[in-house]
């Protein structure tokens, strides 16, 4: 199968390069995976996954990952650190990304009503950016507005894609609410029927939002929860998505079996036939997240736990009380091991996705 034809083959792409990627994608039935990174450490076992696999990936920072990138203990009340962070971030992942000669979406995850204000601050590094190199600074957003009225999400939502339009800046959106936990905002207790999208919602959302530009995606709940939970606790239905395709479809009355772009929330802990069913549904982007973040622990786990008797002092391990344990205990050592169980985790998602080779 031929590649998809992009103008940029290597380093952050954007605008049409974004839509020519995710419309292969839908058409040729993978999905490319979407791996939250939190430091320069997370960005790279990603990278260096995709490289070898030959695929594209997709990096993004929730709000939270973006003030840890800027640092812990920069204060945040005015999302200050998470929209420096951010900025950060992306100039770092825009400037090592070509090294990996593969393209990567640069994106940031849910932003909700509250952290509106974050937004503002990364659009409008976005237009700085745009005025000098012609590009926005980031390939796309995601703005998250499920859990306010249908009504205020899709009128905020398209404020917001009017505002990424001349930049052909990618908007992702959520309709439905993802269960879990995501950037402090508790849906444990969400009622069931709120987990799972209605078609009139996603005709409704495509009616208003294809007008503006063509460049956005909707993230529509069929069951999705954040986390790692008992198996058997999270029911998905992605067959829910082939019914909203099928309605847009009848509505718009066009050929295009699969006229909307999909992106799954929650994908740690699902099968890969849930993983196939959607993106045989027209699911373009797999977010996982917990899966990555008890990846990369395991190699520094392992690590430690069995070279605790080098790790004890700086110098003095069971080969003798003179031998130095520098070795050991520099970084580049046992932060490559989280490293290298992470980047194997990000394999086996493209894998699981059918990215693998799509280059
Ligand atoms: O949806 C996600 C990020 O937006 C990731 O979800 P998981 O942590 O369940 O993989
Ligand atoms: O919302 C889901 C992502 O897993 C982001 O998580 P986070 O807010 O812990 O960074
Ligand atoms: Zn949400
Ligand atoms: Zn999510």
């Amino acid at each position: 199968m031929a590649s998809a034809r992009l103008s940029r083959k290597t380093g952050v792409i954007v605008g049409d390069d974004v839509l020519a990627l995710f419309n292969h994608a839908r058409e040729n039935k993978y999905a490319i995976p979407a791996i939250n990174v939190t430091s320069s450490s997370t960005v790279v076992a990603s990278l260096e996954a995709a490289r070898d696999a030959k695929s594209p990936i997709i990096l993004q920072m929730s709000q939270g990952g973006a003030a840890y990138f800027a640092g812990k203990g920069v204060p945040n009340g005015d999302q200050s650190a998470s929209i420096a962070g951010a900025i950060a971030g992306a100039h770092y992942i825009r400037a090592v990304a070509p090294a990996y000669g593969i393209p990567v979406v640069l994106h940031t995850d849910h932003c909700a009503k509250k952290l509106l204000p974050w937004f503002d601050g990364m659009f409008d590094a976005d237009e700085a950016y745009f005025k000098e190199h012609g590009e926005p600074l980031f390939s796309s957003h995601m703005i998250d507005l499920s859990e306010e009225s249908v009504e205020w999400n899709l009128k905020t939502t398209a404020h917001y894609l009017k505002r990424a339009a001349p930049m052909k800046q990618w908007l992702e959106m959520e309709i439905g609410i993802t269960g879990g936990e995501e950037d402090g905002v508790n849906n444990e207790s969400v009622d069931n029927n709120s987990l799972y999208t209605q078609p009139e919602d996603i005709y409704e959302i495509y009616k208003t939002l294809k007008p503006i530009s063509p460049y956005f995606s909707i993230a529509a709940g069929f069951g999705n929860v954040h986390g790692l939970y008992k198996p058997g606790n999270v029911k998905l239905h992605p067959e829910l998505l082939g019914k909203h395709q099928k309605y847009v479809k009848e509505q718009l009355k066009t050929d295009d079996e699969k006229p909307v772009t999909f992106v799954f929330h929650g994908g740690s802990g699902s099968s890969k036939k849930e993983y196939l069913d959607a993106i045989s549904y027209g699911v373009v982007k797999v977010n996982v997240d917990t899966d990555m973040q008890f990846a990369y622990l395991a190699g520094i786990r392992d690590y430690v736990l069995s070279k605790k008797d080098y790790l004890m002092t700086p110098v003095g391990n069971p080969d003798g009380e003179d031998k130095p344990n520098k070795k050991f205990f520099d970084p580049r050592v046992w932060v490559r091991e989280g490293e290298k169980t992470m980047s194997k985790r990000v394999t086996e998602a493209l894998n699981d996705f059918n990215c693998t080779g799509q280059l």
